[in-house]
């Protein structure tokens, strides 16, 4: 039997997470068959000579003729395993290359794959290492046994967002682009194209990135002890995690602002009353009443609950990567800003702690 579809997303999502450049003609050879094995034949006139790279692109799609779209799902699947071994997972819920990190933990078990941010004496600040850390835990857990996603945070934090110190030891300014070193486009489009349900349980407060990804995920269970802040113009910053779309969409636009201009610290029953909170509970009884939820929603057949999803998802995920594409571009710029500079020595002088 050819690839599944299943196969042909999980070999897109592990060619994201390749370490090496493959080169310039593997690419090409990749970029003709995802067309080929999406669109079927070449279907559009040859770009401008002049235009290299679309031509070479052009050409190596032209080439394959009128191979059958299933045959070129397997030699897009066969290629991107040749050049990452792929991850295994077994019936008994382990999970294939999860990340050697203590800072992101990775556990599985009763069809929940739990991906918990440890670090609690810095409020679980996200740095460089943790953002490949979650990516990897991300791509494990979407080819693993298990039928839901989970991201927690350990401690008092559910998580203060992005570790500061990425721009104070980044003194030329954060790439954050496909190549930068902070890959902030591709670990945003991770959670755009994540195949499973995916689930945060939110212990406690959550600032600026882990606040603008709840708009991505399926379901946001928060404990009655958490805010929601996405504190970016006094950080000289601009929104990300799709949020300049996904969060006038979910709350309305003027409730956006709030948040993502004013940085207006929300509660979390607030959080649920503007509709990016899915359920509040009590501190006391949260882990206890959540996880037994989530135990009971993952005994659901795990196909059922990927392909609702994709009906749910699939037609908004063209505009989400346009919009982070774009936030990214933004914040680029953002980050080498006077404003966010001088911010961010306030942060670490203790001048402006939230
Ligand atoms: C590259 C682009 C990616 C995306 C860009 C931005 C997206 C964002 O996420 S913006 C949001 C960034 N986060 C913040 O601005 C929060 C900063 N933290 C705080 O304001 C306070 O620490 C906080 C209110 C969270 C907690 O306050 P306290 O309870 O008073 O604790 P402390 O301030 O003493 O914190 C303990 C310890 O943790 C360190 N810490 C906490 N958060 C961060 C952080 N985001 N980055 C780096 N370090 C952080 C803090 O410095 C303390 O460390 P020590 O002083 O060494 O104990």
């Amino acid at each position: 039997m050819g690839a599944s579809q299943k196969d042909f997303e999980n070999a897109v999502n592990r060619l994201k997470l390749l370490k090496e450049d493959p080169g310039n003609d593997t690419k090409i050879k990749l970029y003709a068959l995802y067309k080929q094995a999406t669109e079927g034949p070449c279907n559009v006139p040859r770009p401008p000579v002049l235009d290299f790279v679309s031509k070479a692109k052009w050409d190596a799609w032209n080439a394959l003729g009128s191979l059958p779209k299933e045959t070129a799902r397997q030699n897009y699947v066969d290629l991107v395993s040749s050049l990452s071994p792929s991850p295994k997972s077994s019936s008994s819920g382990a999970i294939g290359n999860p990340p050697k990190s203590e800072s992101v933990l990775m556990t599985s078990r009763d069809g929940i794959t739990t991906i918990t941010l440890n670090r609690p004496a810095k409020k679980n600040a996200i740095t460089l290492q943790m953002y490949e850390d979650i990516l990897l835990a991300m791509n494990a857990a979407s080819q693993d046994d298990s039928t839901i996603t989970v991201f927690t945070g350990n401690g008092e934090y559910y998580s203060s967002g992005n570790d500061l110190a990425n721009f104070t030891d980044n003194p030329g300014g954060l790439k954050l682009s496909e190549d930068g070193n902070l890959p902030l486009r591709k670990f945003v489009d991770t959670f755009i194209d994540f195949p499973k349900p995916l689930v945060a349980v939110v212990n406690g407060p959550a600032v600026g990135i882990t606040v603008t990804l709840l708009g991505l995920f399926d379901a946001v269970y928060a404990s009655d002890r958490a805010t929601f802040h996405t504190p970016f113009s006094s950080l000289g910053l601009s929104p990300e995690g799709c949020s300049s779309y996904t969060f006038p969409k979910i709350m309305g636009p003027s409730k956006a602002v709030e948040m993502l201009i004013f940085g207006k610290k929300i509660t979390a029953r607030e959080a649920c009353a503007r509709g990016l909170v899915t359920e509040v509970f009590p501190d006391g009884t949260f882990q206890e009443e959540v996880w037994a939820r989530l135990k009971a929603y993952a005994k659901n057949p795990p196909n059922a609950m990927r392909i609702a999803k994709q009906v749910i998802r699939s037609s908004e995920k063209e505009k989400l990567h346009a919009v982070n594409a774009e936030e990214c571009r933004i914040l680029e710029e953002r980050v080498l800003s006077e404003e966010c500079i001088n911010a961010v020595l306030n942060f670490f002088s203790r001048k402006a702690r939230l």
